[in-house]
């Protein structure tokens, strides 16, 4: 006999077998009005009906299959995390970046949610229990179930006991979930009352008098915490005031407030220049006719690109729709936060790395419930569940951290105008130094290209001078400064103006090296050389984490005369307190910053003008404005210059102009010094001039003759193993395929082994391949990625990254 029934699609969690492909599978009776599309569910997968985690894709109905299907096992969520629009998108996200579709989902859920469930056995019946299964429980009601970790025999007898009805099995998301609650006090009395209560006591009652005062003195509800904190009482206080009846006390949800300890300052639109009316005037058309069109918004440092963001969201908000903001992680500073908050107050959710899992949460969550309206985060804030978008603004469009370096390997970008053709809604990109492929769309017209050539009130863009450190080093006592640079520091200091120094990349380079053989410290698990941590005493390696002493011998020759070499921020930190004793330094980067919260007190000192110098990694080149600063000074602009890829002009370039920027930006002139080992190339000379257009013109000519983007698409495929020679395989056998579908105008540079070919004891080998036009080869790369599940060779892997920003 027919009947109908309910099924659901499921895109299962297995790690060993990922694939795209959902299952379908029965919905019980019970969770028949439970189940909806984005909920997640527990199911039985595969011969040995293990169970696993998966996403519920499509729910219907239909007369009863043929065959059996599995049953769905317990429903995780109660309502759905995702929408539908986080669920076409994470199926687009799949098919275009060649990601599994589950990574994609869970990539847009809040890491607290992403977070693995527990399974909890729950005693129900303890009569005539097996010795093992009372042994299990131990006198406790409930206990948390780890499959690997009890022995198979047990695992079955709980199982049987389960069957009979004695245990039950409970799934439990990690309690990070849980909303915050907090405890908040409130009088109970009148004000009568209270000052009779306070007359009444005795006169050594110095706390609770102190308590009576504050009740009189306010009648609304107060945090416990904050309350204890102001009147310098303990909960005793309160407990017994509870007793006495003067105050209630009760829980209540909270919200983790990201900003609590933030002082912001309502701010007001500007006037707008010229320029600036310009571009939000062109922009809000397009808001207004809800076309889904992308604007390049080009604007020299210090132009006011942000001011045009924050009128176009506010035009946004009028109409009652919602703006999302993204930033790059670096540049997401307290000034930035405290710019958009001041504008548009509690309506504003963050989201960014530097927020606790709970907070992350939290802000999802108002987000979700539309409690936020506009959204300011870093990369993945693009997938945060707002609703009813009006604009999407991405600042420092050219940022590489808008690339996902792992799986799912998206660009922001690229998600950010997904979303705009969902919403209709414009995008925004904006920059100083837009990267190549933006900049040249807008010339194409395939971007609407919006300028402001102006700094605000026509400041001048500081004055930069390259060094020559190929002579000046030879010079000094300190390496790592010039004398012009010297000099400039010393008269800010004279002046009590504020100085930014930016050394490249952290603890660049600074590697043990034998000064007798030339013996380096490498990392035993890759190929790497380990970097030397004044903070921790000890070597590190970068990649995979590796830690040990640092040596004093040579390893290799026995010499005493190994050092470390090269220059890294706590080095330079060192010298500058000995160059310049009076000075107060502070240091910004990865290893000053790790403490939650240091980033933005280490600003705001800077800010407040308690420092004089400012010394930090690419973390300081964005974003930062502050009028006092009248010197940037670069310590070594060429490292990026020397790697082996061909955006290293554009990086560089980039990030000098940024840096620059950072100089002069209010009354007083500002001054930029870098220091460079090769003054004569063009990046450096057109970063001197500040001059982006004659840059772009130069790398463009550049790009064309050597076949680049933006002249061409570029896909990396990768192949990694535990064993060299498999990777190696691996490589060449997908070279084979892909030679058979690729036309005559396509490259393949490669298969080589990558630059650092060995990772945490895994070999990589790599090609690129360049392409115009290859209207097969999505489907081709699919089928060899499908293949490769299936690859017999223990381990092997293949990744596929589209458009990779590191070549190396
Ligand atoms: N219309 C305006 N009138 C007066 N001041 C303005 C105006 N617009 C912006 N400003 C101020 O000018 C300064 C520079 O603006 P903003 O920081 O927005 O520039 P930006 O283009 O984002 O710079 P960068 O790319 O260097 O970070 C800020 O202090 C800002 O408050
Ligand atoms: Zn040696
Ligand atoms: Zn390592």
């Amino acid at each position: 006999m027919l009947r109908i029934t309910q099924y659901a699609e499921v895109i299962v969690d297995v790690p060993t077998m990922q694939t795209n492909r959902p299952y379908t599978y029965k919905v019980k009776k019970e969770f028949e009005n439970e189940i909806d599309s984005g909920m997640r569910v527990v199911v039985p997968f595969g011969r040995g009906s293990r169970l696993v985690q998966g996403f519920v894709m499509r729910v219907f109905t239909q007369n009863s299959f043929e065959g059996s299907l599995k049953e769905i096992t317990a429903l995780i969520d109660f309502e759905p995390v995702l929408n539908t629009e986080s669920l076409e998108l994470a199926k687009w996200m799949a098919r275009n970046t060649f990601s599994f579709a589950i990574s994609c989902l869970q990539t847009m859920l809040p890491g607290a949610l992403r977070a693995k469930y527990q399974k909890e056995l729950v005693l129900i019946d303890g009569r005539e229990l097996s010795k093992e299964v009372s042994a299990f429980f131990n006198t406790r009601k409930s206990q948390f179930l780890d499959e690997q970790k009890v022995s198979a025999d047990l695992l079955t007898k709980l199982l049987d006991a389960r069957k009979k009805g004695k245990v039950k099995l409970n799934y439990l998301v990690n309690d990070r979930l849980l909303p915050k609650k907090v405890i908040f006090v409130k009088s109970i009395l009148s004000k009568e009352q209270l000052e009779a209560a306070k007359k009444n006591l005795r006169a050594n009652a110095a706390n609770l008098k102190k308590m009576l005062d504050y009740l009189i003195r306010h009648s609304q509800e107060v945090q416990q915490t904050i309350l204890e904190k102001k009147l310098k009482i303990t909960a005793q206080t309160l407990h017994s005031a509870e007793k006495r009846g003067w105050i209630k006390r009760f829980e209540k949800v909270a919200r983790r407030n990201p900003v609590e300890n933030m002082e912001i300052v309502k701010t007001h639109p500007r006037e707008l220049t010229v320029a600036q009316k310009e571009a939000v005037t062109a922009i809000n058309a397009d808001i207004d006719n809800e076309n889904a069109i992308t604007f390049l918004l080009e604007g020299v440092t210090g132009s006011g690109k942000t001011e045009v963001y924050l009128q176009a969201i506010a035009h946004v908000l009028a109409k009652k729709k919602t703006a999302l903001m993204l930033v790059p992680e670096i540049s997401l500073t307290p000034q930035m936060v405290k710019r958009v908050i001041g504008r548009f107050g509690t309506q504003v959710a963050l989201f960014h790395s530097g927020l606790s899992a709970g907070e992350r949460f939290d802000e999802w969550r108002r987000i979700k419930e539309g409690k936020a309206s506009v959204v300011v985060g870093a990369r993945s804030a693009v997938f945060t569940p707002l609703e009813n978008i009006g604009v999407i603004i991405m600042d420092e469009e050219h940022e590489s951290s808008y690339k996902q370096e792992k799986m799912p390997r998206y660009h922001a970008r690229d998600v950010a105008k997904w979303r705009a053709d969902y919403h209709n809604c414009p995008v925004i990109l904006g920059s100083a130094t837009p990267s190549l492929e933006s900049r040249a769309r807008a010339q194409k017209g395939v971007y609407r290209w919006l300028k402001l050539p102006q700094r605000i009130n026509n400041r001048p863009l500081p004055a930069v001078s390259l060094i020559d450190m190929r002579q000046e080093a030879k010079k000094t006592r300190f390496p790592d400064f010039s004398q012009s640079l010297l000099d400039a520091i010393t008269v800010r200091l004279e002046k009590k103006e504020q100085t930014i120094l930016m050394l490249n990349r952290r603890g660049y380079s600074s590697f043990m090296m034998c000064r007798d053989c030339g013996y380096v410290l490498n990392c035993p698990n890759c190929d790497i050389s380990l970097t030397l941590h004044l903070d921790t005493h000890s070597m590190k390696c970068h990649y995979c984490g590796h830690e040990e002493k640092i040596p004093y011998i040579c390893p290799a020759c026995g010499s005493k005369q190994i050092r470390y070499y090269g220059t890294g921020t706590q080095k330079v930190e060192k010298e500058l307190r000995q160059l310049f004793p009076q000075a107060r330094i502070l240091r910004m980067d990865v290893d000053t910053t790790r403490r939650k919260g240091a980033h933005e007190s280490i600003l705001r000192r800077f800010g407040e003008r308690k420092a004089d110098i400012l010394l930090g990694t690419q973390m300081i080149a964005k974003g930062l404005d502050y009028p006092e600063v009248t010197l940037v000074g670069v310590l070594n602009a060429d490292t990026a210059l020397g790697m082996a890829d061909f955006r290293a002009s554009e990086r560089t370039f980039q990030l000098l102009t940024q840096v620059s920027g950072r100089a002069g930006r209010a009354q007083k002139e500002g001054k930029v010094i870098i220091q460079t080992y090769n003054p004569n190339h063009y990046a450096l000379l057109l970063a001197q001039k500040q001059d982006y257009e004659e840059f772009f013109n130069q790398e463009m000519n550049i790009r064309h003759r050597g076949g680049y983007p933006p002249y061409f698409f570029t896909i990396q495929v990768t192949a990694s193993a535990l064993d060299e020679g498999n990777a190696a395989k691996k490589i060449f056998e997908t070279y084979t395929e892909l030679k058979k579908v690729l036309g005559r105008n396509s490259f393949i540079l490669g298969p080589t082994p990558k630059a650092i070919m060995r990772i945490n004891n895994r070999y990589y080998y790599q090609l690129i391949i360049k392409y115009k036009k290859e209207p097969k080869l999505n489907a081709c790369l699919h089928a060899l990625l499908q293949k490769s599940q299936r690859d017999e060779r223990a381990g092997v892997m293949i990744t596929i990254d589209k458009e990779p920003l590191n070549f190396i």
